[in-house]
């Protein structure tokens, strides 16, 4: 048999893309499609916050946060985590490898598999405590100084997470704290995202298009490259380029059903560099395990129908990994606002 091993592709050592990687039609465009779009910035200290980054999230889903009160030396220290365990040989970060049917895990990031082609990047998601997936790596103990660091940066990323919801759900109209602070969970998801430099950028990809399965996701990246784009059109993607002291924030698919549609999900990709190796540490938040998620009360109505049926975080997690970008569609029990015609029928 043909071990794991055997069968893995060092990205980090390779001088040419293979043919598995290697995208038909051009993916990373020298000059993406900026557009007239430009990726709003969000002053957390603004006195027009809530507007401000409540119509940031119903224009585009996604902008650039400052004063957000994440200690820097905590995103010195993810970083400097996350680059420690990218550099291990690969046999090493194999003794993580994700195993299907879990989150947890190294390998190809989790949508991998809904792509015709491989993607030019490697991922370690942590969904939960990270001391079994970071005691497997090393187990002689250089998992501590790891998994410190992964619980202070989310629960860092959480206060902020939590903080920013609740102006988004003030800019809906759902003043009261006890309307929604049972969406908050003690953390979400974590993935840590790693794209060596490739020999061939304009032929590979780093992530495909996704909406992230997600309250709210913060995202912090190494390097003033990029390579985060967001989706504004059909074929049409705008460079999320990285501002000093920033992190990207982008509304995923249970803040856009928690919502009724108003907020959508931001659809992004991730295209990759010949030079620059970036990585990337994205906070993936969801709800709590018990609480089911779907159009808030106060945002439905006469002439206001509820979209989306009900789901928990962890249904539609599996959901979305049985079909990504169909997910939402499949829970989907009303087409438009107001459109009382299209009801559909789910149980069929
Ligand atoms: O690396 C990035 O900028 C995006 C990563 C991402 O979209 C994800 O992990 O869901
Ligand atoms: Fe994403």
């Amino acid at each position: 048999m043909v071990s794991v091993e055997e069968t893995h592709f060092d990205l980090n050592s390779a001088n040419a893309l293979p043919d598995t990687y290697t995208w038909l039609t051009p993916q990373n465009q020298s000059q993406p499609s900026q557009g007239p779009v430009s990726i709003p910035v969000i002053d957390l200290d603004d006195i027009d916050v809530i507007d401000k980054i409540g119509r940031a999230c119903e224009v585009l889903g996604l902008f650039l946060v400052i004063n957000h009160g994440v200690p820097e030396e905590i995103l010195r220290r993810i970083e400097s985590e996350a680059r420690r365990f990218f550099s291990l040989p690969a046999d090493q970060k194999l003794r993580a490898k994700r195993i299907p049917g879990d989150f947890t895990g190294y390998g190809p990031l989790p949508i991998s598999k809904f792509f015709e082609k491989k993607f030019w990047s490697e991922g370690f998601t942590i969904l939960g405590s990270p001391i079994k997936p970071a005691s497997a790596v090393w187990p002689d103990g250089g998992h501590t100084q790891f998994c410190d660091t992964v619980n202070e940066y989310q629960q860092a990323i959480l206060k902020l997470q939590a903080r920013m919801l609740g102006l988004v759900m003030r800019y809906l109209g759902i003043e009261d704290e006890n309307d929604w602070l049972h969406y908050i969970g003690e953390k979400g998801a974590l993935q840590l995202n790693s794209y060596p430099p490739c020999p061939d950028p304009d032929r590979a990809l780093g992530l495909g298009a996704h909406g992230d399965s997600t309250l709210l996701t913060v995202l912090h990246q190494t390097g003033e490259k990029g390579g985060l784009q967001c989706k504004i059109g059909e074929d049409q993607w705008a460079l999320v380029t990285p501002k000093p002291g920033s992190l990207v924030v982008n509304v995923g698919d249970l803040l856009h059903i928690i919502s009724n549609g108003r907020l959508p999900t931001a659809v992004h990709r991730v295209i990759v560099d010949a030079d620059h190796h970036r990585y990337s540490f994205v906070n993936l938040w969801g709800t709590p395990p018990d609480v089911k998620v779907m159009p808030h009360p106060k945002l439905v109505g006469p002439g206001k129908p509820p979209l989306y049926r009900a789901v928990t975080w962890m249904e539609y997690l599996g959901i979305k990994t049985k079909i990504l970008n169909e997910a939402l569609d499949s829970i989907r029990v009303h087409e438009n606002l107001g459109d009382d015609e299209s009801i559909q029928n789910h149980n069929n």
